[in-house]
């Protein structure tokens, strides 16, 4: 059995919500079911980038990790793409056996039997400036596959007015899931270096938003890799 890998990558901090600051070894799947107007990793997404995927077996894609994280257990991120559109299942077990932690990214779309495997998996519903639809039914089996198991969490990424108002309406259907909120960066080519004063005023507009409102449930975080290295990839 083969995975569509985009690449795999660290050490380096976990950067957005409740594991942010973490030394983590992200994986990133290739492929996904989405297409959001504003991906910061169209390169895990574009059938156009799909020549510099590898298809790699469980094993070949667990000593990646094991090389780059020196055999030192650490929390691998499973991201992409969509990870859930494949089988990681023989990957967490690899890295289990060795007392690796994991995590996974995924926007709630396709529900795994392998979430119950996790340490902690990060729901990621799409506001509408990404111009998707949010598939409720496919958001709750997901969330119904990690009960009594991983940490699971809400991270919600937030452009505008309207995706405030979305998240405070999708945050009182799930009120005891832990809430992350991220503004979302408009930046998204990996050449352009980080505007940090166009980065702060976005942590501060969302900041004041949930403040002003008298919101007092989630926390508001900045993507830290992006204040440090912008989009580049690989961090
Ligand atoms: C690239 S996605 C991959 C995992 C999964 N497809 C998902 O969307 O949750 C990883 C995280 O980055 C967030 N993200 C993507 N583009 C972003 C942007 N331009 N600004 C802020 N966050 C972004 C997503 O919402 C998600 O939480
Ligand atoms: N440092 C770092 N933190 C991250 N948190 C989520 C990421 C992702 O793209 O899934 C990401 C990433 O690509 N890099
Ligand atoms: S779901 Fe995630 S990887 Fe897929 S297009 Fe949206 S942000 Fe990108
Ligand atoms: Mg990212």
């Amino acid at each position: 059995m083969t995975l569509r890998i985009a690449e795999i990558f660290g050490p380096t901090i976990q950067g957005e919500g409740v594991l942010i600051g973490e030394p983590t070894v992200f994986i990133r799947a290739g492929g996904c079911d989405y297409r959001c107007l504003w991906c910061d990793s169209p390169h895990a997404v574009d059938s156009a980038f799909r020549h510099e995927w590898r298809v790699m077996t469980p094993a070949a894609i667990w000593a990646e990790v094991r090389r780059l994280s020196g055999g030192r257990p650490l929390t691998v991120s499973i991201s992409g793409g969509n990870p859930a559109i494949q089988d990681f299942a023989p990957v967490i077990a690899l890295g289990k056996a060795e007392g690796y932690r994991f995590a996974c990214e995924t926007q709630g779309s396709v529900a795994r039997p392998w979430f119950a495997d996790l340490d902690t998996l990060v729901l990621s519903p799409k506001p509408p400036s990404s111009g998707q639809d949010v598939d409720w039914r496919s958001f709750d089996a997901c969330l119904a596959s990690t009960e009594g198991g991983p940490q699971t969490v809400m991270k919600i990424v937030i452009f505008d007015d309207t995706d405030f108002a979305w998240a405070r309406s999708v945050s009182e259907h799930y009120p005891r899931l832990p809430l992350f909120l991220q503004p979302g960066n408009p930046e998204v080519d990996p050449e352009v270096p980080v505007d940090l004063r166009a980065a702060a005023s976005r942590l501060e507009w969302l900041i004041d938003k949930v403040t002003g409102a008298g919101w007092f449930r989630p926390r508001v975080l900045p993507q830290l890799h992006v204040l440090v290295w912008g989009n580049k990839r690989g961090v």
